[in-house]
This record gives C-alpha cells, sequence and structure tokens, in this order.
C-alpha cells in the first residue's frame, strides 16, 4: 500500500533525509526510531507534504503523493492526518470545536466564519470523543485538560478527517508515563479496530517494542534497522543510536511497574532520558 522509493530531503548540503526506501503493506503500526536529527520528523513531513521533497517517490496505492499540486496535494493532507508531540490545539477553544477544525478544510469561509457546524458534525465529533473516553470535556476549554486529554484530542481531530494513515510526531514526548500509555493504547485501538496505518515517531525502545509491528531505525537521514519488535534487541538498538557499550536500555524505557501509584511524584514526571537518545 505505501512505497517510499530512494527519498531524500536536502537542507542546503545536509541531507536530512537521504535515499530512504522501505514498503508498508497493510495496517501496521509502524514505529520510526533513532536518535534527534536522525530524520525522522522530516520524513512524516514529507509524507504529509509539510515539506517537500529533494528527490524520491512516496506511492500510496500507486499514486505518488510527493508530486500532487494545489487541490490534489490538500486532499492527501486529509487522508493522513498528523498528531505533533505539543498537541497543536486551540488552547481557549472549547474540546468540541478543536475537534470539528479537523475537517476545517472542507467547509466554506462562511461556514468557518459564523461556526457554522452541520448537526451531523456534532454528532460525529462527539461520537468520536465518546469512543476515546473524553467525551465529558467536550465543552471545556482545551487549555483545561491533562496532557494526556489533550494529545485524546488531538487524535480525535485526526479521526474527523477520517484518515488512512496517521501519523505521529513523538506523540508522548511530553507526557508522563501514565498518560503515555493511555495514548499509545488509544492509537493502537485505532489502528486495530479502523485499519487505519499508523506511523509513529518514537524516542522509548520499550514504547517501539510494545506497540509496533514494526520498527524503522534511522541514524544520520538513513534506515539502518528495519524489522519486527522482536528483532530490536539491545544490540541492534546501539547501532541505530549510535551508542557505545554503556547504552543503558533502562534510560530510554517509559514502562510502568504493575503496582505504579499514580499519586507517586516520581510518576508524574516525564521518564524519558533524552540525553541518551538525543
Ligand atoms: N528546516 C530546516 N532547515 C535546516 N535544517 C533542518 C530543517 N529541518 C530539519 N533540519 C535538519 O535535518 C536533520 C534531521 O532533522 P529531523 O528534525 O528530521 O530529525 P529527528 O530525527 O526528527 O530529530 P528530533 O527527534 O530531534 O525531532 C537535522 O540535522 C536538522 O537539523
Amino acid at each position: 500500500m505505501l512505497e517510499v522509493r530512494e527519498v531524500t530531503r536536502l537542507f542546503g548540503q545536509k541531507a536530512a533525509v537521504n535515499r530512504i526506501s522501505f514498503e508498508i503493506t497493510g495496517p501496521a503500526f509502524v514505529g520510526i526510531i533513532g536518535r534527534s536529527g536522525a530524520g525522522k520528523s522530516t520524513f512524516l513531513r514529507m509524507m504529509n507534504r509539510l515539506t517537500d521533497a529533494t528527490a524520491g517517490e512516496i506511492l500510496v496505492e500507486g499514486r505518488n503523493i510527493l508530486a500532487l499540486k494545489g487541490a490534489a496535494s490538500r486532499a492527501w493532507q486529509s487522508q493522513c492526518a498528523m498528531i505533533f508531540q505539543q498537541f497543536n490545539l486551540v488552547p481557549r477553544m472549547d474540546v468540541a470545536s478543536n475537534v470539528l477544525h479537523g475537517i476545517l478544510n472542507r467547509r466554506s469561509t462562511m461556514q468557518t466564519l459564523f461556526s457554522l457546524w452541520s448537526r451531523a458534525d456534532i454528532l460525529k465529533a462527539l461520537e468520536i470523543l465518546d469512543r476515546l473516553g473524553i467525551a465529558e470535556q467536550a465543552p471545556k476549554r482545551a487549555e483545561a485538560l491533562s496532557g494526556g486529554q489533550q494529545q485524546r484530542v488531538a487524535i480525535a481531530r485526526a479521526l474527523m478527517q477520517d484518515p488512512k494513515i496517521i501519523l505521529a510526531d513523538e506523540p508522548i514526548a511530553s507526557l508522563d508515563p501514565m498518560n503515555a500509555q493511555i495514548v499509545m493504547d488509544t492509537l493502537k485501538k485505532i489502528n486495530v479496530e479502523d485499519g487505519r496505518m499508523v506511523i509513529a515517531n518514537l524516542h522509548t525502545l520499550d514504547t517501539a517494542r510494545r506497540y509496533c509491528d514494526r520498527v524503522i531505525g534511522m541514524r544520520d537521514g538513513e534506515v539502518v534497522f528495519d524489522g519486527t519488535a522482536d528483532e530490536l534487541t539491545t544490540s541492534v538498538a546501539r547501532e541505530i543510536y549510535g551508542a557505545d557499550d554503556s547504552f543503558n536500555e533502562a534510560a530510554t524505557s517509559t514502562s510502568i511497574p504493575v503496582d505504579a501509584k499514580a499519586e507517586d511524584p516520581a510518576w508524574s514526571q516525564p521518564a524519558y532520558a533524552a540525553a541518551m537518545v538525543s
């Protein structure tokens, strides 16, 4: 279904992404891992046309989406929704309106200007919020929600577009482990239940192993690993991150012990040792 062929993105002389190629068939949950600067975000941004590629093709059902222009490019963008680390919600706007904004580009200027949403659209937004377990938050301002709830609103906004592919750029990097798990479980649910492909940039190995059918490791703009979660051994991870023998897996962990207490202050801090992987 998705074929990435020799895709390159140069910034000046530097290749942020350097002739990467891989194929994804079916509605897989794919994780992309690698240290900071490996090219993960640049790849996702090319996928949904936020950034142009310098060379190469990305074929989706045989169509090169990198060549799409104007309305066709915008139509593609609504087929592959993007979720960001910082949620990118409108903070002072209520949750339901934030979700409805997922279909903003399908509406006329007048409809947008007067915030005119059809009853069917409003019901759909509420249904999605209900499915993600946050229906009661619908009238609240987005800024009043916890980070994990805000990210679920962002996922709901993405679902409003009814996308084929969900691209998630470090979706849990700003969350504590409890909320990280809820958000990853939500992404997995829509992958499994809806059959939507999910491609997520992740910076913790345990998350990649736990949720992904397939893991792609990037280093210096190139794909240096492409395999299953089981094949992602410590030595493979060390290669991907370009770390030496002191590489410590625990430092990239977000694991939540079974008996972890939500009120334990240790769990209220993001547990990512970003320094290890960035
Ligand atoms: N707009 C830009 N202009 C110049 N260089 C850029 C730009 N965007 C990215 N780069 C460079 O491209 C390389 C890849 O960056 P990218 O953000 O894709 O990496 P990443 O793996 O997503 O890292 P991180 O996890 O920190 O987001 C880096 O060297 C970065 O500095």
